[in-house]
């Protein structure tokens, strides 16, 4: 089967090459490279230095719960990204790891998305390595061979919402405080082709449309009707309902489920593959305008001027807000003072 699915990469799906091809045997697990090229990568634990990512691993199911550890709000920062794409490929050669739950460690939040001040006031090479690592861990994400679920237990916007994309298949706490979406154009920036695409593999044409353009946050209710997340629990039942849930992905034979899989993200994975290099000289062009900067800093200044003296919309002025729940954007709150 290691060879089947190394032909698979290496020929049919040649982009997919480093994504990876998952081998069993006692000398490790085979890794191919962008390039085609075989690396040899011993087993390991996973630990993470600085503890920003936890990862619990059941031996006997062969499932790693995941868990992002960064307060107050789960930022993807450039160490966070690092640290997380080092877990992940640990992970991935794991031969006895089958599936992966991601959930956060912070309370009442997944992820806040894309850390605001690594776009913030930085040279060129940051913007670069940055946007490297950002697409580098969707690339391992959604390119993944484990079975992967997202527990999300908090609010998820923008860089969050697509962690969530990326798994198979999403539970959400059913909070109404809770918020996912991609919300970019509400920051004045606009979310990359690859977040468009793995918007749209989801949840369609209409609502990507709908969605992208206005920026929705959506309440866990609104966000289950359109199929952005897969199920709605009560909070405390929330991993033991990943856990489940689990079970059912890991019933089907890995070869079978991941060549599947492949083939169905096989092409979107690609379009980024094929464009890695312009895709970085377009978002550091973007990110670097100082129209852009202006926006950004207006964004994370009204952030913390929200949590000094704006108070949250009042109910009857969330429910003015039709099914796009814009609470929790600052320039909702912003427009609703004027
Ligand atoms: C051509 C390519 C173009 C570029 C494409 C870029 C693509 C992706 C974009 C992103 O992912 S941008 C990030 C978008 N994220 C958001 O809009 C979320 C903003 N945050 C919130 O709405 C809220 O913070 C929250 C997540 C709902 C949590 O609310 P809570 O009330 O619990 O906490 P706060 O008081 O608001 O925040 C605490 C603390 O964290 C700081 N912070 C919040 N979000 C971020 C962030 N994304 N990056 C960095 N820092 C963040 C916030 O300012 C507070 O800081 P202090 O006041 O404590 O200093």
């Amino acid at each position: 089967m290691a060879a089947v699915l190394r032909k698979l990469i290496q020929g049919r799906l040649p982009a997919l090459a480093g994504v990876l091809c998952r081998r069993s045997g006692n000398e490790g697990h085979l890794f191919l490279n962008s390039s085609g090229s075989t690396l040899m990568q011993p087993r390991c634990g996973y630990s993470s230095p600085t503890e920003s990512v936890i990862v619990e691993m059941d031996k006997a199911t062969g499932v790693a719960l995941l868990k992002l550890n960064i307060p107050p709000v789960n930022s993807l920062s450039l160490p966070l990204l690092t640290e997380l794409a080092i877990v992940l490929d640990k992970l991935e050669m794991d031969k006895h790891c089958r599936g992966l739950i991601l959930t956060s460690a912070v309370p009442n939040i997944f992820s806040a998305g894309l850390n605001l001040f690594d776009m913030m006031d930085k040279p060129n090479e940051h913007y670069s390595e940055f946007w490297r690592a950002v697409q580098e861990i969707w690339i391992k994400l959604y390119g993944s061979s484990l079975a992967n679920i997202a527990a999300i237990n908090g609010s998820s916007p923008a860089g969050g919402c697509l962690l969530a994309l990326c798994s198979d298949y999403r539970i959400m706490a059913n909070n109404p405080h809770f918020t996912i979406g991609l919300n970019e154009t509400r920051l004045g920036i606009v979310a990359p082709f690859w977040f468009k695409d793995t918007l749209l593999n989801t949840v369609g044409k209409r609502t990507t449309e709908i969605s992208l353009n206005l920026g929705a946050l959506y309440s866990p209710t609104e966000a289950l009707s359109l199929h952005l997340v897969d199920r709605l629990v009560p909070e405390t039942q929330l991993l033991s309902a990943a856990t489940e849930e689990m079970g059912r992905w890991l019933q089907v034979p890995d070869h079978a489920r991941q060549i599947t899989k492949s083939m169905i993200r096989k092409s979107t994975l690609e379009g980024l593959l094929n464009q890695r290099e312009a895709d970085i000289k377009n978002f550091v062009e973007f990110i670097s305008r100082d129209s852009i900067q202006k926006s950004l800093q207006f964004y994370a200044q009204s952030l913390q001027k929200q949590k000094q003296h704006i108070h949250p919309p009042s109910s009857s002025c969330r429910q003015q807000i039709s099914s796009v729940t814009f609470a929790r954007s600052p320039w909702y709150s912003l427009i609703q003072r004027s």
